[in-house]
């Protein structure tokens, strides 16, 4: 019996799920599931749920980073009394991080003082996002020292991008010694989105071809083809293609020396272990829905009247339909559905219609009763009946899709 902890360190919060995995060949079973929001606009929150047991929101103190949110999530759940099944720390035997950028591990990886390294070295290429989740890796190899500690990458993912698409026209021996090409992101939520479409279509993942849109505070867009990714909004890091809560996305990159003559100096949330200019600091903290209307919170933006709020809507519009038009091309019109993910791609009802509106030459067509209903199921079809390609969305789940492949890893041993 293992008790797995899947921890999603994201860019404004930290979701934490427990699951029980038996021996036999079926899915993980899940416990408790914990999450902190708000990081990047506190005070932060905390949303708790066992069963019918249900904490919404509440406020917490002295929680500022992803690892205080973690220790405050471990400590929750011990001290559960409804909780059984974990009375100690001791009892969790797996703990799945998702770590964003796994340069070229093209598969999960056991954490190790070896692989620890490996991960450190290539925070340089992602410092916003990996420092945070190996923050967490080393304060769980401390708080559980009973458990296996294993790195999910976003990047795994995107392996299979052929080097067309993931080579930036640049002089090859640096890009080569500099490993500077597009991985790609948001991976594991692309592999439970892929299956869990797949599952719902009653075709094979090797059949099944989508544009996947996962619109969280970080957002991207993916072509897959036949089960595999061919395409990713995101780059080198996830600074890439469609803005998001504080990220511009896709810029000129000479617009930054325009914009600070100090793009190359180190930014002041750079220490000796963390290297950050500024312009990074900018282009991925200072900017998107934060600089362009003051909130983060994209529910918000979408119901405001406020002209700064509707032109942050309309962009990001825009640059999805783009992204869509791009990859409907690149998938030769193949596309089994247009699937909308993420925070924002579930819960964000105004933005689907008019994301779908403006693609209504490509043949989707929304059903706007069911869009405009609060979805719940995995995944559901808010297409209209008739409409020559399917619109979906899928309420995506990256800590379950590790869980569930820790527990495929156990049973083929
Ligand atoms: N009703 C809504 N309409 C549009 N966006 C929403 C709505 N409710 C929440 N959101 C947005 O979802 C985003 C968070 O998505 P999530 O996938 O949880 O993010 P993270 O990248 O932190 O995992 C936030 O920008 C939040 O404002
Ligand atoms: C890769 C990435 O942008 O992740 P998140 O959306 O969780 O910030
Ligand atoms: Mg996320």
């Amino acid at each position: 019996m293992a008790i797995i902890l899947s921890i999603n360190s994201g860019s404004s919060s930290v979701k934490v799920s427990i699951y029980q995995s038996s021996t036999q060949s079926q899915p993980p079973k899940q416990l408790a599931d914990a999450q902190i929001n708000g990081l990047t606009a506190p005070p932060a929150k905390f949303t708790y749920e066992r069963g019918t047991e249900r904490v919404k929101n509440q406020e917490v103190k002295d929680v500022s980073s992803n690892e205080d949110a973690c220790e405050y999530i471990l400590d929750h759940l011990v001290k559960d009394e409804g909780l059984s099944e974990i009375p100690s720390r001791d009892d969790i035997t797996h703990a799945c991080h998702r770590v964003v950028h796994g340069g070229d591990y093209p598969d999960a990886h056991v954490i190790d003082q070896e692989t620890y390294h490996h991960l450190e070295d290539l925070t340089d290429l992602a410092p916003l996002h990996n420092s945070s989740a190996l923050a967490i890796v080393k304060a769980c190899m401390k708080a559980l020292p009973k458990a296996k500690n294993i790195a999910y990458f976003d990047t795994s993912f995107h392996a299979t991008i052929p080097e067309a698409i993931r080579t930036y026209p640049i002089e090859p021996s640096i890009a080569k010694k500099n490993k500077l090409r597009k991985y790609g992101f948001h991976g594991i939520s692309y592999a439970f989105i892929i299956k869990s479409v797949a599952e719902y279509l009653k075709k094979a993942e090797s059949k099944t071809s989508i544009i996947a849109l996962h619109l969280g505070s970080g957002a991207s867009a993916c072509a897959i083809k036949n089960g595999k990714s061919l395409d990713n909004s995101m780059g080198l890091t996830p600074l890439a293609g469609l803005p998001g809560a504080t990220r511009s996305g896709d810029v000129d990159p000479s617009l930054i020396f325009h914009f600070t003559h100090d793009a190359g100096k180190p930014s002041r949330s750079s220490t000796k272990d963390l290297h950050i200019s500024t312009a990074e600091e900018i282009l991925n903290k200072k900017s998107g829905w934060k600089a362009l209307t003051g909130t983060t919170d994209f529910g918000k933006i979408s119901s405001s009247q406020d002209p700064a709020c509707k032109l942050a809507f309309d962009i990001l519009v825009d640059r999805i339909t783009g992204f869509i038009g791009s990859y409907y091309v690149k998938l030769e019109g193949q596309v089994d559905a247009l699937v909308f993910a993420g925070g924002i791609g579930e819960k964000g009802a105004l933005l689907r219609t008019e994301i779908v509106e403006k693609i209504r030459c490509l043949g989707f067509e929304l059903d706007q009763q069911t869009n405009n209903n609060i979805i719940e199921d995995v995944v559901r079809n808010i297409g209209q009946d008739g409409a020559r390609h399917r619109t979906l969305v899928c309420q995506t789940d990256e800590q379950f899709e590790m869980a569930r492949q820790c527990a495929v890893d156990l049973q083929s041993k």
